[in-house]
């Protein structure tokens, strides 16, 4: 990427998932070690909590019968305000000014994926939508901006989804050992790095939900509460086997690779019918929680099975993302990665900040778009060819 080892060149990564519940922001260093491998060092990094308000509004965004053009335009432009004034709060606390600063990586707030093509007007149509305008992060912050990713792996075939995986290729790829890179956010994705592999070797996909159902119950049924915080709640209950059994029967978990997802899938209405089936069968609301802590921890172990294991020994699974934080649910993927003989570490384990993983693969993407250099994974999106993924708005220069 052309950085220079003696002087760091910084950048920004702004990243806000799936589960809704802020903006992680980080400043990162960027190198390369002596053997020309891009180096990304976490210089800052700050969690911000969405106000009430906005969340609740993003949260009926995901519903299309309401998010007429009007509410979603200015949410755009509002998310675009506090991705920036986000990124200058993680500048300050770095010490640094917004011209130390090369570029801001802003993966922006999805509020749809719908990456399977259909049919419209002659045309197969896949697409993808993340907000919060850059042009606005660019002149809010004077320091370009690189937003609005998925959309040119989409527009060569790909799914547009998983992105941190060529980041992960670039940074956290070994010689000797096959990693199993599990990340827990709303929704869980896995990447599969074999030893030695090139970036065309790199397996990744959506493995299903990750707190999303979890979340989405608690939410419902536990008046005050958004998390399952510690795992508490899923410890309490019983799973219920028949439930648990109807609930693999999801037919994504055995769809075809390249496969991304979302909350179109295990949004709401899923939630809704869980509820529901909990209500007609005298279930508690803690059976139903930890029913679909069992269900989330299954769903990776059952990828590992279908997807990896007859091409790859892994030997081990390093789990991230707000999951990794659920001790109930940790100690269930323990269990289903034990019959696989695979032991789990978390990303905490190794030392290293599981919380502004996705932030600074952002800050790396946005790097390589502005260096104009490819940076999706076809082998992973599916996408037909490389694509530089990344739209740049420059700053207004007075
Ligand atoms: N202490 C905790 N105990 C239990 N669950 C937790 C805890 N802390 C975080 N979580 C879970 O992690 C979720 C947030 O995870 P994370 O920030 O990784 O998601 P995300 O980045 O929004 O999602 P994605 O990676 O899908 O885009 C919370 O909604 C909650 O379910
Ligand atoms: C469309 C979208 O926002 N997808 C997210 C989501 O959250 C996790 C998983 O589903 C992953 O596919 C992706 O995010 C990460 C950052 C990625 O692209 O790698």
């Amino acid at each position: 990427m052309g950085q220079n080892a003696a002087r760091p060149r910084y950048a920004v990564g702004l990243m806000s998932g799936t589960s809704v519940d802020g903006i992680d922001a980080a400043v990162v260093a960027m190198g390369s070690s002596p053997d020309g491998r891009p180096l990304a060092e976490l210089v800052s990094f700050r969690n911000m909590p969405y106000p009430s308000v906005i969340r609740d509004e993003i949260f009926a965004l995901f519903d299309p019968r309401y998010a007429t053009v009007d509410r979603v335009g200015r949410m755009n432009v509002l998310l675009g305000e506090l991705y920036a004034e986000a990124a200058l709060t993680v500048i300050a606390e770095a010490g640094l000014a917004a011209a130390d600063i090369a570029v801001i990586g802003s993966h922006g707030q999805t509020i749809w994926h719908a990456p399977e093509p259909e049919p419209a007007a002659g045309y197969d149509i896949a697409f993808t939508v993340q907000i919060g305008e850059g042009a606005v992060i660019a002149a809010r912050t004077g320091i370009p901006c690189v937003s609005d990713f998925r959309a040119a792996d989409m527009a060569a075939g790909g799914q547009g989804a998983p992105l941190v995986p060529f980041t992960e290729y670039v940074l956290y790829g070994e010689r000797d050992r096959t990693l199993l890179l599990q990340n827990i956010g709303g929704i869980g994705n896995m990447t599969v790095l074999p030893a030695g592999c090139g970036a065309d070797e790199v397996i990744a996909f959506d493995t299903g939900p990750g707190n999303m159902l979890i979340d989405g119950l608690v939410s419902k049924l536990i008046p005050g509460m958004t998390m399952d915080k510690g795992g508490a709640l899923a410890r309490k209950g019983s799973v219920n086997a028949a439930l648990l059994e109807e609930l693999k029967r999801e037919p994504y978990y055995r769809q075809p690779l390249p496969k991304s997802t979302g909350r179109e899938r295990f949004g709401a209405a899923y939630v809704e019918k869980v509820a529901a089936y909990g209500q007609d069968n005298g279930l508690s609301a803690e059976d139903l929680i930890a029913t679909v802590t069992m269900l989330t921890a299954w769903s990776i172990g059952d990828a590992y099975r279908r997807y990896v294991i007859n091409r790859y020994a892994a030997d081990a699974l390093i789990v991230g993302g707000g999951g990794s934080y659920n001790p109930a649910l940790l100690d269930l993927l323990k269990r289903e990665m034990a019959t696989f003989g695979v032991p789990v570490q978390t990303q905490e384990e190794l030392g290293r900040s599981s919380d502004a993983k996705e932030a600074v693969a952002f800050a790396l993407l946005a790097d390589y778009a502005l260096a104009g250099q490819p940076n999706n994974l076809p082998s992973v999106t599916g996408a037909k060819r490389p694509a530089v993924m990344g739209k740049i708005a420059y700053p207004c220069r007075p």
